[in-house]
């Protein structure tokens, strides 16, 4: 099984829970971990795993990246919904999505947003979207973040081996 882990990251959260989801994936899957911006090709795998924070309730937009620079992030011109947008079709590839997003009611999810383009895109989504939690606008992450991501990942393991035995 490969598998292909694509993140967006302007704070270093989501990008700690995608490495957080590559160790657990790596027990059993060899493992290609991409930030977004090296525009990764989904071509030869067999699970695509995408993550990116939540930024005005859903997936970032070249408004919330600038304002999320004047926070102190990073530039970064594009970001999963760019990367999504662009994506030739994927009919049948097994697929997921996660996002970092604050421990708030309302707060929106980057990844039910991301879940649907996937689907949109023909993936076969193997989990519902998952949600991992910061304490505030740039995080930090709260804790047991981490190894709820790396036990998100082994049993997307599990789910996409039974769905293709
Ligand atoms: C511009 C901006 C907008 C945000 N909007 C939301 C939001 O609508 N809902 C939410 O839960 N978190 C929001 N956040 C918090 C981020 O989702 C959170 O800090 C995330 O973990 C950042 O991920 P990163 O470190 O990978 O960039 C926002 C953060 C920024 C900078």
């Amino acid at each position: 099984m490969k598998a292909l882990v694509v993140y967006e990251s302007m704070f270093g959260n989501t990008e700690k829970l995608a490495r957080a989801i590559a160790d657990g994936l790596a027990e059993t899957a060899e493992v290609t971990l991409a930030e977004v911006a090296t525009n990764p090709p989904v071509t030869g795998y067999d699970l695509l795993i995408v993550g990116s924070p939540t930024h005005a309730f859903g997936l970032s937009r070249p408004t919330t990246r600038q304002e999320a620079e004047r926070q102190g992030a990073k530039h970064a011109d594009a970001g999963l919904r760019e990367y999504l947008d662009h994506s030739p079709p994927l009919p049948g590839l097994a697929a997921a999505a996660f996002c970092s997003r604050m421990d708030k009611t309302m707060s929106g999810s980057a990844a039910r947003k991301a879940d649907k383009r996937l689907r949109r895109l023909g993936c076969r989504v193997v989990s519902t979207p998952a949600e991992f939690r910061v304490g505030g606008m740039t995080g930090p992450l709260l804790d047991g973040e981490l190894d709820r991501a790396r036990t998100w990942a082994t049993s997307l393991l599990a789910t996409s081996a039974k769905d293709r035995s």
